[in-house]
């Protein structure tokens, strides 16, 4: 099983970022929440702080852990690790992704979203304080 993390940012117009992931990579073209794969060594934190810093160039403070999904694709089985957090500093620069987007937690479900995302979407409705 590979360990993912993946930020759910928030900003002060409690829009959430979703971006999406370039044609050619595995899940192309579809829409996740930013982060990555964990190396060994990092912290859960320190790696979702790293891997925001090299796709979108911003610092961010992660404020709670949300909740994780495993999720079996047909290649790969992840554990999809979700915190919640806001931007600290910069400004987004992609260098991983083909777009981004700030939406409301209601417009999630318009999004062609990855499948083990469905989980957080879901939790995220249900979240009262987000
Ligand atoms: N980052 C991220 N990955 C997700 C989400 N949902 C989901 O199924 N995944 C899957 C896609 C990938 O198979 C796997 C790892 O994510 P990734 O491609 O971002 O990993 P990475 O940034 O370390 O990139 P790479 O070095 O492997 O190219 O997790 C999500 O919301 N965010
Ligand atoms: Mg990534």
């Amino acid at each position: 099983m590979i360990d993912v993390v993946a930020a759910i940012i928030i900003n002060e117009q409690q829009q959430i970022l979703i971006a999406k992931r370039k044609e050619e990579k595995m899940l192309g073209g579809y829409w996740e929440f930013p982060g990555g794969k964990i190396e060994s060594g990092e912290t859960a934190e320190e790696s979702l702080i790293r891997e925001l810093m090299e796709e979108m160039h911003i610092d961010i403070k992660i404020y709670k852990y949300f909740g994780e999904n495993i999720y079996t694709y047909e290649r790969e089985t992840i554990k999809l690790i979700g915190y919640i957090a806001e931007i600290v500093k910069g400004k987004i620069i992609l260098t991983d992704h083909s777009d981004y987007k700030w939406v409301k937690k209601q417009e999630l479900t318009k999004y062609n979203m990855a499948p083990a995302d469905i989980y957080f979407i879901k939790k995220l409705e249900k979240e009262a304080s987000i």
